[in-house]
Order: C-alpha cells, then sequence, then structure tokens
C-alpha cells in the first residue's frame, strides 16, 4: 500500500472553533497586519496566487478588506494538471472580490523547463515516480516567479496563503509557495481557515472543498499526508504547539502513537522550512 492510500478516518477529536468574538477580533488582526507590512513596504499593494482553494480564497477577503479592491491583484495560473472546476472558482473569487487579476497558463513555462533539462524529468501519471514531487515543485516555483514579477512590476507585497497546519508540517514547498513576504493567515490551522472563511460569508462550496495543492491529477493534503486535517490540527495543538505529552495526546484524541509520531515526525523534518538558511558562525566579525 502506498503512502497516500492511507487516510485516517476522521473523528472531529478537539474542538478548535473559534467563538464570534473571537472571529471578529481575528478578522481585525489580520486586516490590520495586512495593511501594516504594505505601508511598511511603501508599497502600492499585494499579489496573491488564486487557486480556487479555501486558504487564497479567505487570505484575497481579508486583503480586499485591508487594502481595497483596487489595490489587490490576484494571478490566476493554471497548468495541465489543475482542475478546470478550480480555475474557474478562482476566477469567480476575483469576479466576486472586483480585483484585477490575470489568467496565465504556466504549461508553456514548465514545458520549456522539461525541455530545457538535460536529464530525465519525470511522468507524473505514474503515481510511484520518484521524480514526481519534484517536477510538482516546479510548477509551484513557477508560480512564485510570477508573483514577483508583478510584486517588482507593480510595486506590490506577495501575500502567502499558507496556514498554521501546514507551515508546522512543512507542507508547502520550499520558495515555491513558502516564497511570500508574508503570511497573513499563517496562525490560523486548517479548521480555524475554514470557520474566518464562513464567517466572512465565503461560499459554502469553496469553504468545504477538499484541500489540493494540485501538483499533480488528483493529488489531496490529507491523502499525502496520511492523516486527515482534523485530526492533525488537534495533533498539533496539543502536542506540537501545546503541552501534553505524546501519550497523554493519544489518550485525549484516541489516536494511536504511530499518527502522533507520524505528525512530530513531520514538524521535525521541516524545521530547516522554518527557518533562515544557515551560515557558519561568523570567524572574523
Ligand atoms: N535538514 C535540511 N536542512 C536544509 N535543507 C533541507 C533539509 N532537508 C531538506 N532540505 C531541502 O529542502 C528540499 C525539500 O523541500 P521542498 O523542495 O519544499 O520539497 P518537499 O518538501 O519534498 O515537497 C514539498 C511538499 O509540500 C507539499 N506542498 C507543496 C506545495 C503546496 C502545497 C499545498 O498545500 O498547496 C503542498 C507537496 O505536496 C510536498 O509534499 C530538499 O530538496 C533540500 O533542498
Ligand atoms: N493554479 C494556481 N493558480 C494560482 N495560484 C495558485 C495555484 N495553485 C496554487 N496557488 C497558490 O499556492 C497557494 C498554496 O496552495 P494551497 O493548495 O495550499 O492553498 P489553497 O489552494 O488556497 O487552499 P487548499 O490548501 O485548501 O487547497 C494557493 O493558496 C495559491 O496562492
Ligand atoms: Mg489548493
Amino acid at each position: 500500500m502506498s503512502d497516500e492510500s492511507v487516510i485516517v478516518a476522521e473523528s472531529a477529536p478537539l474542538d478548535l472553533r473559534l467563538s464570534e468574538d473571537e472571529l471578529a477580533a481575528t478578522r481585525e488582526h489580520i486586516t490590520a497586519f495586512i495593511e501594516d507590512v504594505v505601508d511598511r513596504a511603501s508599497a502600492e499593494g499585494a499579489v496573491l496566487g488564486l487557486s480556487g482553494g479555501i486558504d487564497s480564497t479567505l487570505t484575497a477577503h481579508l486583503a480586499v478588506e485591508a487594502l481595497g479592491t483596487d489595490r489587490v491583484h490576484g494571478l490566476v495560473m493554471p497548468s495541465d494538471v489543475n482542475a478546470a472546476d478550480n480555475m474557474s472558482d478562482a476566477e469567480r473569487v476575483a469576479r466576486d472580490l472586483d480585483i484585477e487579476y490575470d489568467v496565465i497558463d504556466i504549461g508553456p513555462i514548465f514545458d520549456a523547463f522539461v525541455d530545457a533539462f538535460p536529464g530525465e524529468t519525470t511522468d507524473e501519471r505514474v503515481e510511484t515516480d520518484p521524480l514526481r514531487t519534484a517536477a510538482g515543485n516546479v510548477r509551484v516555483r513557477i508560480r512564485a516567479v510570477l508573483d514577483y514579477f508583478v510584486a517588482n512590476a507593480e510595486n506590490r507585497v506577495v501575500l502567502g496563503t499558507g496556514n498554521r497546519s501546514e507551515a508546522l508540517t512543512g507542507y508547502f514547498t520550499k520558495y515555491g509557495d513558502g516564497a511570500v513576504d508574508c503570511h497573513p493567515i499563517g496562525n490560523l490551522y486548517k479548521q480555524q481557515v475554514r470557520q474566518l472563511a464562513a464567517h466572512l460569508g465565503v461560499d459554502d462550496d469553496l469553504v468545504h472543498k477538499t484541500p489540493s495543492a494540485e501538483m499533480w491529477l488528483g493529488q489531496t493534503d490529507e491523502a499525502e499526508m496520511g492523516v486527515g486535517y482534523d485530526t492533525l490540527d488537534a495533533i498539533l495543538a496539543l502536542h506540537v504547539d501545546g503541552p501534553l505529552s505524546l501519550s497523554a495526546t493519544v489518550r485525549h484524541l484516541d489516536v494511536t502513537a504511530e499518527q502522533v509520531e507520524r505528525v512530530v515526525d513531520l514538524y521535525e523534518r521541516s524545521a530547516h522550512k522554518r527557518e533562515m538558511p544557515p551560515a557558519p558562525d561568523p570567524l572574523y566579525l
């Protein structure tokens, strides 16, 4: 059985929901943060990738609330492995928010990369292809290049869309979707992302859409990580962020020790993604 077939049953083990007052305060806190980042950069506004997923949808809503419609620029960047529905959802978000947006097909850029690369690249239709992640990361990094082109050209900052669950597990591409100027929703667990989005009036189908990086056809976060977000969030909140021991977490959540260990392993192995690249201590400074 491949890793991807290990989907852990959800048991909604820990309620991390915020109260209405907390949601209202979080909304204000994040919009003030976005405004502050843009002001400090003396930027005209912000740019972000729109995927039709809930993280970018929520971030776009908060950005518009912080900056106004005319200071937010969205990029919808389809490739061969994006579902057409997701790309039309991304355009719908931009249209509903009334922001400027461009649709840029990254297929030719990816193909140029594959043609230029001297060795084997990948056939991502093959599930076991060891290069599938490497190739998927190229697509993600191409989007980052386009984000920064717009940021440079229009004096904007790049808004990240990563949440706390992704940050703590390293579930993002280093210098891909992780290459951003700030992380407005970076301290919300995934289930709180959905909750805040619902609070802001985001359409239900987007709030409840299955999370996917869309790095290859059919990819889903939960299948790849081998744990559902409700369970993941609970383990992160109690054990990785919180004070509970491994065994107390197992008892409290009715999960297995292996599940907790798996999350801890994701957290520890991805430490390098949450830090600045290291240099040796200075010898002569
Ligand atoms: N200990 C260490 N110290 C310093 N650097 C270290 C390192 N270990 C690896 N590295 C470096 O990191 C590289 C691996 O990291 P990286 O290139 O990111 O690649 P990797 O973590 O292997 O792949 C990215 C993961 O994030 C997921 N993802 C990506 C994009 C979006 C989303 C989403 O949710 O939408 C999810 C994707 O499905 C995949 O599971 C290594 O090739 C190496 O260069
Ligand atoms: N096809 C795409 N076009 C534009 N931006 C994209 C595309 N795919 C990914 N991105 C950018 O990369 C970010 C990371 O992807 P990720 O899948 O984690 O977030 P999401 O799609 O917004 O939400 P979810 O995790 O629920 O799928 C997106 O939020 C978006 O900013
Ligand atoms: Mg997505």
